[in-house]
């Protein structure tokens, strides 16, 4: 359906979301309650204060008592009402939270049975690692993207640190996964990354110490994430630990997420990971039900699958691999 065929069909939460960023609706004379509600960008959390942006307005805003228990994230699509005008005192109220095309859940260990949602709506999802001080670790990259190919997010692998070391070993390490790699360093500007964040809502998630904050300031002119010293404490510094979004010169969000190293990943059935090897997928068919896809000796089709030539050995083995990492 197009808007012109609308009439005065009442306006209903697909509307709201197929169209962000307008603030005004067409009014009929039947509205459901808070169809004049302007949309907005969840860009920060803190409290129980939420910080939206309304078209080119940052807005303060609190939960309406009607939205019940359910979080409200960064990178949510809200409806808001009262005051917008972002003044000093102005305090707004969402009302709905439109529905996500993606949610990014971290437990606080893989046994805690909460997940908790971290960032709503991203479509990329940015694994920053040093390639130096502190050195890579595969383990945190395959954890990273098993979350990935779960939330249905698609994966960046950002090497930093690139004047400390040479890139080469770690890209080999991904070679079959169709990974996008960039690689940044501090003394040049990142236009690779940049190219590759315009116009999306990326998350960035990377150890301590890798360069994160470095990135952000040298992407987003003004912030000032502070830039922390590599140490083997490293735990004595305050740092924020809630996602914020931050809008990018060229158009688009990069969502920073201090104090969120990980995902727990307990939720991550075999094949729901699977579904992102595509080119294994066909080879499930003649596995028994509920198979964990480990090994041929408990009945997994998938070796003589590969056997049979229908699909890259190298493929396979990275597909266990990272089944493997969501217990590291
Ligand atoms: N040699 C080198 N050092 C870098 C580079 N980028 C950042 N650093 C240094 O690495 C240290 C950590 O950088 P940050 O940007 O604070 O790292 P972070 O990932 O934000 O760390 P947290 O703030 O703890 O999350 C700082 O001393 C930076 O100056 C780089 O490209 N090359
Ligand atoms: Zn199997």
């Amino acid at each position: 359906m197009t808007s012109h065929s609308r009439g005065a069909r009442d306006m209903d939460e697909d509307d709201v979301r197929t169209r962000p960023g307008r603030s005004s609706r067409p009014r009929t004379r039947t509205r459901p309650a808070h169809a004049d509600a302007a949309s907005g960008l969840v860009i920060g959390v803190d409290r129980g204060r939420y910080t939206l942006r309304v078209d080119d307005v940052t807005v303060t805003a609190m939960r309406a008592r009607e939205l019940g228990r359910k979080s409200v994230v960064v990178g949510d699509q809200v409806a808001v009402v009262g005051d917008v005008s972002g003044g000093p005192d102005a305090l707004a109220r969402i009302v709905r939270i439109q529905e996500r095309s993606s949610v990014l859940r971290r437990t606080a260990d893989d046994d805690d049975p909460y997940e908790r949602v971290v960032v709503a709506n991203a479509d990329q999802l940015v694994i920053v690692t040093a390639l130096a001080d502190p050195p890579p670790r595969t383990g945190f990259i395959n954890r990273c993207l098993v979350a990935a190919y779960d939330s249905g997010i698609e994966p960046l692998l950002c090497l930093t640190k690139a004047d400390l070391a040479t890139p080469e070993e770690i890209i080999e390490t991904y070679a079959d996964l169709e990974l996008p790699v960039v690689t940044c360093r501090r003394d040049e500007p990142p236009d690779p990354l940049a190219a590759r964040l315009a116009n999306r809502m990326s998350v960035l998630i990377g150890h301590s110490g890798v360069g994160k904050s470095t990135l952000v300031n040298a992407l987003v002119p003004g912030t000032n994430r502070a830039i922390g010293v590599v140490s083997g404490i490293g735990k004595g510094r305050h740092t924020s630990t809630s996602a914020v979004a931050l809008a990018l010169p060229g158009g688009g969000w990069v969502i920073d997420t201090p104090g969120i190293r990980s995902f727990g990943l307990a939720h991550v059935s075999p094949s729901s990971l699977l579904a992102s090897f595509t080119d294994l997928v066909p080879g499930a068919d003649d596995c028994p039900p509920s198979c964990a896809h480990l090994s041929a000796a408990d009945g997994c089709a998938l070796d003589a699958y590969v056997a049979a030539g229908h699909a890259q050995p190298r493929r396979l083995a990275s597909y266990r691999r990272l089944l493997e990492s969501r217990s590291d």
